[in-house]
């Protein structure tokens, strides 16, 4: 491994030593040459940041450890120590053979002056855990106070030391997590031992370190650091009273995921019942809010925007005192654009926690985060000091995926009964043991692209379904899924995500999944279940907690659901909408196979939109094709209707009439209901704005001129595109209007068989312009502003 050398920081740069072709070489120069412009030549925002990192009187350091080293037995368990002038000659394995610990970057080296030394003497492997702290001191500016909460951790005493390196890691209790903490992670929680990533991460952080965490999707990582904030919480003496105020804020995307993780937090805490945990989040009664901050919550979870809110509003929020901070699904904080709201937040805590009486102690922060974004680095520089991390290595990128290829078209519905795992005919892969990514997880054939890390038992799946199959091929899908686990041994039901690109998308097809029927039965006889922004607040955390609940259903959501949500046993991901770039991908797909569970994830494209699984696969995804044909027999006989019948005289039914005549069942549907139709309308606007708000990168594949309106009309039931879509800039933001829709659409259930056809009229006008979940604008022409969450 090496450094970059104009020390912004280890992991953004880990240009290999042993880069000897000219290509690599360019490509160093060309990093060193954009960070040095980037330094020349500063945007708005990052002024900012600098302004608020002058805040942090001391200096930031990204070290990396190698996954595998914190988890190791302790026979083999290297210690700190720093890399040698030799070793580093040597190149990357010689350190790794010998003492595979993390090292002082480069940039780190020169601030310092010379080689880096501990009371005088360099570092060496057998030196203890006070020298690490050592070398730290030369680091922070001489003017730092010796009691400034941003000094570093108080060394660590034997008894600390002896609990991270000489416990066993496959146990929790090797971890060095307390008692009563393993007690109950073992008994009510249920977990027998500890996942890679929280072998990891709990010593590190026992040990006072910050941490930044990448791993796959339901690897474990909320206990990673939930485990430790309770154990080191919970032990205080004398205990900790909600009067103490605030001590662990933990940052996350989502409302859902901050109930997720209170509710881990409850059950994890339960042995030290004065503890108190709550969370902030918007759409939640303000007052209440300060009621409860008034009073004193001890552990909180919160979304960004009202973190802040309370922060500079709320006098009674004592957080001087804080000792944890996590920033959960970092990326997606950073994809939503609280970046600048991130960096002020930490500028209030840091503030506060001057003012605070906080001894020699300090804040301890970790960031977690299931795939890359090139902001991380800035957060940690921002909000971290000298990092351990684990799992992030530009070493990923380099890895090759060696002799992956997707195995050829097989018919989905044709796998047979048993769908886990690879199967027959599939060529095997190269799996590259990653620590914690995992075994199995998979490596980036393309250095140039993020590499995915995708559990290797979830199966993944895309289908080409045309338009005018696609509410028909869900359908199919749907009840392929069903009617195969209904007949098979396998006790569980279906229990699938079906992600949809808006909230109108998702209202549209859980209304017309909900009424569509046949033979007098729901043609798809599951529970279904809706989730996205523009619901009321009690509704999501009802449909939220529900489906988590629920051992089958579907849940219809927007990508609210996509990130960190933790819905057990969900054995079916269908992504009927592209999700933007491979991350979102990533995210998605990992709400199945969680925790070396079984899942399947299906993906919807278009035949043009084929470049997207080269896309795919080049980064790494397993991604299979399969064929829509098998599951439209999965579609029940509608034989009943005169007109097919005439049509289609004495021949056999086709897969393809069941379609044709339940694709006429839901457009007569829609024509006929003034409710329907309107969902459906405002269904088709939200889409096609959602298509040509495309990150920059994906809108060769995914163009909003290569959408055909009438096919794209006929995926919603409507017979033809409608009229006064054109006319840009006519009507309301349809935003609130949506949010009444939602609030108020109902559907008795009725046979379609049985509604007359009728006429399509206009569709509601609207003005504006998209916003994605990653905070991209774009103009699309039609107007109306959509948020896709
Ligand atoms: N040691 C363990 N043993 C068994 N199950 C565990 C263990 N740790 C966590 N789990 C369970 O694994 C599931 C996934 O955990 P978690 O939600 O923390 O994953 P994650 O890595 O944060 O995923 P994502 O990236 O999607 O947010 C949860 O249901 C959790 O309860």
């Amino acid at each position: 491994m090496d450094y970059n050398e104009e020390g912004d920081g280890g992991f953004m740069l880990n240009l290999t030593s042993e880069v000897e072709d000219k290509k690599k070489v360019h490509r160093r120069g060309g990093v060193n040459r954009r960070l040095k412009r980037r330094r020349d030549f500063k945007t708005g925002s990052e002024k900012r940041f600098e302004a608020s990192k002058s805040l942090i009187s001391r200096e930031n350091d990204v070290r990396e450890v190698n996954a595998e080293d914190i988890g190791d037995p302790p026979a083999k368990r290297p210690r700190f120590v720093e890399t040698t002038p030799s070793q580093k000659r040597l190149g990357p394995k010689s350190v790794k053979a010998t003492t595979a610990r993390p090292t002082i970057s480069e940039a780190a080296r020169k601030r310092t002056a010379g080689p880096v030394r501990v009371n005088g003497k360099k570092a060496c492997s057998h030196q203890k855990r006070p020298s690490d702290s050592a070398f730290h001191a030369e680091l922070v500016p001489p003017d730092t106070p010796p009691d400034s909460p941003l000094r570093d951790p108080e060394p660590l005493d034997e008894d600390t030391n002896t609990r991270l390196f000489g416990g066993d890691p496959s146990t929790f209790a090797g971890l060095g997590l307390a008692e009563k903490i393993v007690n109950q992670l073992q008994g009510s929680v249920g977990f027998s031992a500890p996942t890679k990533v929280q072998q990891q991460a709990i010593p590190p952080l026992l040990a006072g370190r910050d941490i930044m965490v990448r791993a796959e999707t339901g690897s474990g990582k909320t206990h990673a650091y939930l485990a430790p904030i309770v154990s080191q919480l919970g032990e205080k003496q004398p205990r900790l009273l909600r009067a103490d105020g605030t001590r662990a804020l933990v940052l996350v995307p989502t409302r859902e995921l901050c109930l997720q993780i209170v509710e881990a937090a409850e059950a994890l805490k339960r042995p030290y019942h004065w503890l108190v945990a709550g969370m902030l989040v918007g759409g939640e009664n303000r007052t209440h809010e300060k009621a409860r901050l008034r009073k004193g919550v001890v552990i909180m979870a919160g979304t960004v925007g009202r973190l802040l809110d309370h922060l500079k509003n709320t006098e009674a929020f004592q957080i001087d005192q804080l000792s944890w901070l996590v920033l959960d699904e970092a990326d997606r904080l950073l994809d939503m654009g609280f970046e600048e709201d991130l960096a002020e937040i930490i500028s209030i805590l840091n503030k506060k926690a001057e003012l605070g009486d906080m001894g020699s102690k300090r804040r301890q922060n970790a960031l977690l985060s299931a795939t890359m974004h090139s902001g991380l680095q800035r957060l940690a520089q921002l909000s971290m000091r000298r990092p351990l991390t684990i799992g992030f290595s530009m070493d990923d990128a380099r890895a090759t995926s060696g002799g992956k290829t997707a195995r050829g078209s097989k018919a989905l519905g044709e796998e047979g009964e048993d769908q886990d795992g690879g199967g027959e005919g599939e060529e095997h892969h190269t799996v590259a043991e990653q620590g914690v990514c995992g075994a199995g997880a998979r490596r980036a054939a393309d250095p140039d692209l993020e590499h995915v890390s995708i559990p290797e038992q979830l199966r993944q799946v895309v289908l080409e379904v045309p338009f005018k199959r696609r509410l028909i091929g869900l359908v199919g899908l749907l009840r392929h899924r069903l009617l195969r686990r209904a007949k098979g041994a396998k006790a569980a039901g279906v229990k699938a995500v079906v992600f949809f690109s808006s909230c109108a998308s998702v209202d549209f097809h859980h209304a017309a999944l909900g009424a569509l029927e046949a033979h007098g039965k729901a043609a798809v006889p599951a529970k279904l279940y809706r989730l996205h922004g523009n619901l009321p607040q009690v509704e999501r955390t009802k449909t939220f907690t529900e489906f988590k609940k629920s051992s089958a259903g579907i849940l219809m959501c927007t990508d609210v659901a996509a990130r960190g949500l933790d819905f057990p046993a969900v054995n079916l991901i269908v992504q009927f909408d592209p999700p933007g770039e491979v991350a979102d991908y990533v995210h998605r797909v990992g709400r199945t196979g969680r925790i070396g569970q079984q899942g399947e994830a299906v993906l919807f494209l278009q035949g043009y939109e084929w470049e997207y699984v080269e896309k795919l696969r080049a980064a790494g995804a397993d991604v299979h094709d399969a064929s829509l044909a098998p599951l439209l027999k999965a579609l029940p006989e509608l034989r009943e209707i005169p007109e097919a019948n005439s049509r289609w005289g004495m021949r056999e039914t086709t897969s393809n009439d069941q379609a044709e005549a339940m694709q006429g069942r839901v457009e007569a549907a829609v024509a006929s209901r003034a409710e329907l139709k309107q969902l459906a309308e405002a269904a088709f606007l939200a889409f096609t704005r959602a298509y040509a708000a495309f990150p920059r990168s994906l809108r060769h594949i995914f163009h909003v001129k290569q959408l055909h309106l009438g096919h794209v009309a006929c995926s919603f039931g409507l017979k033809g595109q409608p009229s006064r879509i054109g006319n840009a800039g006519q009507g309301k933001s349809t935003k609130g209007n949506s949010k009444e829709r939602a609030k108020s659409y109902t559907l008795k259930k009725e046979n379609w068989g049985e509604v007359p056809r009728g006429e399509t009229k206009d569709a509601p006008g609207s003005t504006g312009k998209i916003r994605r979940g990653n905070g991209v604008e774009a103009s699309t022409g039609y107007g109306g502003m959509v948020t896709s969450e």
